[in-house]
């Protein structure tokens, strides 16, 4: 069966209520760890959940997916409750927010991974698998292109939520990197773009920039 909220996505009952108890528990810890920012709070739902949902609804049929940056479970808690069956890992620096994780998944009732480090040397694991690579509110795009090489590399899209700036990020990438992006409407955001990178190549041949020159 599915069910809408007021102003929140279509899914299944199941999924909601996964959902549910995600909106819960960010609620409850944000005081503590500032998971969102404060003001986008009460719009939880769309500015946060749906805008992560939409990612799902772009690759609804990845088995193996691996989330950036996850912070407070944005997309990639989001993208699990979507399918538990796919298999999904969550990549965090921060302790708390592996805490945090690791706690709404057990809530969840979702089976994620979470690795507790730095994406630098979390990714160079061979192991780690993903049809989809994804990253929100992290970096700018050449540099979450860096991040994700290895996974883009093996054949991984990547799914990038980007602003206003998208055009900007986008030519400055493609001084870097070589791939092929086409630029998706946000269904959540009227200046949003999702970028959608596929036959990643590695490093341009030709271009004013080296990848080394990003700023992080
Ligand atoms: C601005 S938050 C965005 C969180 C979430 N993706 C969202 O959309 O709300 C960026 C997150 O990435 C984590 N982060 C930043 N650089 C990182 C790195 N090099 N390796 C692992 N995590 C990193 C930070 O700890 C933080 O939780």
């Amino acid at each position: 069966m599915s069910r809408r909220n007021a102003n929140g996505p279509v899914v299944s009952r199941e999924t909601r209520d996964r959902l549910s108890i995600f909106a819960d528990e960010l609620t409850r810890w944000q005081r503590a760890l500032n998971l969102v920012s404060p003001a986008s709070l009460p719009d939880l739902w769309t500015r946060h959940i749906d805008d992560s949902l939409q990612l799902a609804d772009i690759a609804p049929d990845a088995r193996t997916w691996v989330d950036l940056g996850s912070g407070g479970g944005l997309p990639g808690l989001i993208v699990a409750a979507a399918d538990p069956t796919r298999r999904v890992v969550l990549v965090e620096s921060d302790s708390r927010k592996c805490a945090f994780l690791r706690s709404t998944a057990r809530r969840m009732d979702l089976s994620v991974t979470v690795i507790e480090a730095r994406i630098e040397t979390a990714l160079t694991d061979a192991a780690i698998e993903a049809e989809v690579v994804s990253a929100r509110a992290l970096a700018p795009l050449a540099r979450l292109i860096a991040y994700a090489q290895p996974l883009l590399l093996n054949g991984a899209i990547g799914l990038f939520p980007k602003g206003r700036n998208v055009s900007r990020e986008l030519t400055e990438a493609q001084e870097c990197w070589n791939f092929e992006a086409e630029l998706l409407a946000s269904r959540t955001e009227p200046d949003g773009r999702i970028v959608r990178i596929q036959n990643f190549a590695g490093p341009a041949l030709t271009g004013g920039r080296h990848r080394d020159d990003i700023a992080p």
